[in-house]
Parts: C-alpha cells; structure tokens; sequence
C-alpha cells in the first residue's frame, strides 16, 4: 500500500502525494469555488425536486414524500467530482430521469449514463480495494468464486484508469492551449497538474526537488480517486444525521433558522458567499455537535513505530491501534452530560475542546485534508435547505436507519417537503 493517501502505508510517498493534495484543496481559489457551485449545483437539484415534491398536484395529493439521503449521496457526487476534476457530474439527473415518468433532465442522456457509469465504477473499485487487501492471492488466483470477483474488479480498474486518463489528458492540453497571462479553472486537478511547473504561483520557492516533482498522471489518478471516495459518503451522511436531529430538537432548529433569517435577512435565494460561511457559527456548531453525538466515521488506525505504553499497557512495534471516535466524543472525561445533544456548548465564548477528545476528522499528521471543504459543503446545505423549504420527517418515532462498516451509513431518510412561509 504505497500509492496515494488513503490506505498509503509508505510514509516518504504518503508525504508527496499529501501535500499535492493539501496545497490544491486548501488554496483559496479552491476555497472560494466550492460555494459557488454548491450554490449551483442545489440549484439544479432544486428543480428536480420542484417537479417531484414541490408542485401544487403533487401536495394535494399527498405525494410530497422522499427518501432525501438518496438525494444527499447524490449531491455531494456531483460536487465532489466537479470540483475535483473539472469535469461536470450528472448524478442527480440520472435519478430524476429514473424517477420522472414524463419529462426528463434538460442533459444529453450520454453525458448523465456515463457520469452514472464511472460513479458505480468508482464505488465498485472501492469495495474491490477491500476485497484485494484481505482476499489472500491464492484464493484470487484458484478459487473460481474469488478468481471471477477479481477479474471483474480489474476490468473495472481498466475502465476507471481509461476514464480518468482521458480527463487527465484534457485538462493538460487545456492547460498547455491557455496563455499564461490567462486563468486557469480552479478545481483541484488543474492545481494538482500545475503544482511545481511554471505555473504555479509558488514556482521556485521550495527547493527540495524530491517533495517538489511534478505528479505524473497515475499518481494524479490515485489521490483524484482518493478524495471522491473520502469526500462523498461522509458529507451525504452527516447533512442525513442533521436533518434527523433537527427533526428531533425543534428548539435548535427554531435558533438555527433564527440565525440564518437574520443573515440573509428572509432572501431565500441569495448566493451564500465564504463571509456567510463565516458568520453562520450557530450552524457550524450544530454540524459540530452532530457529528460528536452520532460521528459518520466511526473509527480510524495508527500503527505505533516503536514500542509505547497506552492505557496502561505495554504496546509492541507494530501494533494497530483502533481509536474509537464514539468511546471518546462521549467520554465524560472530556465532556459535560455527553449524551445531551446541545450545540450550544459550541457557543460558549473561548471553548474549544479539550485536545484530542473532538476527532471527527481525526487528528494529527494524518488528519482529514478536506475538513475544510466539508464544512463549507454542510454549512451551504443547511442554508439552502432550511432556509425555503420545510422540512420533516415521515415518522418522528421511527429511529435512524443506518448501517456501518467503514462508515455509518444512513440507509433510507423519508421526509416531507413544502416550501416555508
Ligand atoms: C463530514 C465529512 C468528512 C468526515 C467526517 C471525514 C472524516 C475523516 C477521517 C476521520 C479521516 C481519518 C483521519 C485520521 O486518520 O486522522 C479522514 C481522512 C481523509 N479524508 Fe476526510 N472526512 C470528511 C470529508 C472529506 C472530504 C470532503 C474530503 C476531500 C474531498 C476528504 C478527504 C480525506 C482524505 C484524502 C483522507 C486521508 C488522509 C490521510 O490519510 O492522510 N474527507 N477523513
């Protein structure tokens, strides 16, 4: 496990595909694009939800329901994906064309089959990835059950390496095509290409020509395909979870509206800007307070690189460690009434938790590089979604359908849509 981020296991090449990856994700041009087409793109799946849910006929006849965790998996694909290879992503029409009987996306059905294609393809590699790391090779190799699976796997690399090569390929000619007085587009590809070439802004200011070669377009490939993966389920579920807990507090809900009415002073349509971002501390706290109560990663690992006393245990080299994201954000070592849902400790003027007991994007070296993205996305979600529309679940009794492996996955989030007053 030496390539990429995620499950790169080899610390000097971790380090030089991280740090791409860190530097185009936190620059601000990334930074300031990510809003506007969140603002964009909830645009779009606001008129797929206006045909489905919102009509007049469709309330009168009590057809306003949804499963609107779908709908979240969907939106974040096509953010991430967009924003991480320029390439527009067509998710959400590909299930408003399932879902319509008579009119159809304004998208050439090429364009939204092939998007739907390689965001299956991408899925399906991942859980291939698994099947690779602890499927033994002997089995691969005889077994026909095993044996079919891989091969079924590596066509599918075949066809995402394809796709993402040819991607690769034009933007790098659109880079070359475009004079250097001109702009480039902003999203993390183009970075990524002209990270330590003529350029980027940075260009000579670091001389360590180890860290600071350019990527080739496989390594390129990983870390692209590292960032969807970690980027799309994570944000989907979170923005799930809120949903159900504001359905459940309508107290929070009542503040958080409160606080998103006075910022955009009942303009329902505004686009939000990075300063609203910044002035929305009421819903970051919340986002923060919901994934402390019910967090979407549920754990993560370290290996120890010599041998070190934890929890009162000799440890030898070597050793996986499992830290428990839930055991630590209610432990009330480090927290007051852990179990009580109440954003506002998040308020209290000066707070900040105690170190290391808030990991929902983990800690350290390794800590989550898109932490940033994320919030942006969670926080712009929650404006565009309660700030028109009102929104309640189905069954208030019914508890969260979720299911974890790797994450915690929700399952199915049914509520009902109406415009707010
Ligand atoms: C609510 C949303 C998210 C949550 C809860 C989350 C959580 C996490 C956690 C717990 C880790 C492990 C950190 C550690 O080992 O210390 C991680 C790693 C990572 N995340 Fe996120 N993440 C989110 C969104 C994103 C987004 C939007 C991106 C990028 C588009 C992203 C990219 C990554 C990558 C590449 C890693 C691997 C980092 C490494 O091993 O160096 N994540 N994330």
């Amino acid at each position: 496990m030496d390539k990429g981020i995620l499950l790169n296991q080899d610390y000097k090449s971790w380090r030089y595909n991280r740090n791409f990856f860190s530097q185009a994700i936190l620059s601000p041009k990334f930074v300031s694009e990510a809003p506007h087409l969140i603002n964009k793109l909830f645009n779009e799946l606001e008129g797929y939800w206006d045909k489905l849910y919102i009509k007049e006929e469709v309330i009168n006849e009590n057809r306003n329901k949804m499963d609107v965790s779908t709908w979240f998996n969907l939106f974040t694909n096509d953010v991430i994906i967009t924003l991480l290879t320029g390439e527009r992503s067509y998710t959400m029409a590909g299930y408003f064309n399932e879902l319509s009987d008579d009119e159809k996306a304004e998208r050439p059905s090429a364009l939204i089959d092939e998007t739907v294609k390689f965001v299956h393809a991408i899925r399906k590699h991942f859980l291939g990835l698994l099947i690779f790391q602890f499927v033994p090779p002997f089995l691969r190799h005889y077994f026909p059950y095993f044996k079919n699976k891989s091969d079924d796997i590596l066509q599918n690399i075949e066809f995402i390496n394809q796709r993402m090569d040819a991607i690769i390929k034009r933007r790098r000619e659109e880079i070359e095509n475009t004079p250097l007085d001109k702009p480039l587009s902003n999203d993390l590809l183009t970075s990524i290409i002209t990270a330590n070439t003529p350029r980027d802004i940075n260009y000579n200011k670091i001389d360590d020509k180890e860290v600071t070669r350019p990527m080739t377009d496989s390594e390129i490939r990983v870390i692209i395909f590292d960032g969807i993966i970690a980027g799309t389920d994570t944000t989907a579920n979170t923005i799930s979870f809120i949903v159900y807990y504001l359905a459940h507090h309508p107290d929070v809900k009542r503040k958080m509206l409160n606080e998103i009415d006075r910022i955009f002073q009942d303009d329902k349509t505004r686009l939000i800007t990075e300063n609203d971002i910044h002035n929305l501390k009421y819903c970051e706290a919340i986002v923060k307070e919901v994934s402390r109560i019910f967090s979407v990663a549920n754990s993560f690992s370290r290996c120890l690189e010599k041998p070190d006393e934890i929890g009162g245990y000799q440890w030898p080299a070597d050793t996986i460690i499992r830290i428990n994201i839930d055991a630590i954000h209610n432990n009330e070592e480090y927290w007051d009434e852990p179990e009580k849902f109440n954003p506002d400790r998040w308020m209290v003027e000066g707070f900040e938790p105690k170190k290391n007991s808030f990991i929902m994007f983990g800690g350290g070296l390794r800590v989550c590089p898109g932490r940033k993205l994320a919030m942006i996305e969670l926080v712009c979600l929650m404006v565009l979604l309660f700030r028109k529309y009102d929104i309640d679940l189905i069954d208030k009794k019914a508890p969260l359908k979720t299911e974890s492996s790797i994450i915690t996955a929700c399952t199915e989030l049914l509520v009902e849509i109406k415009l707010r007053n």
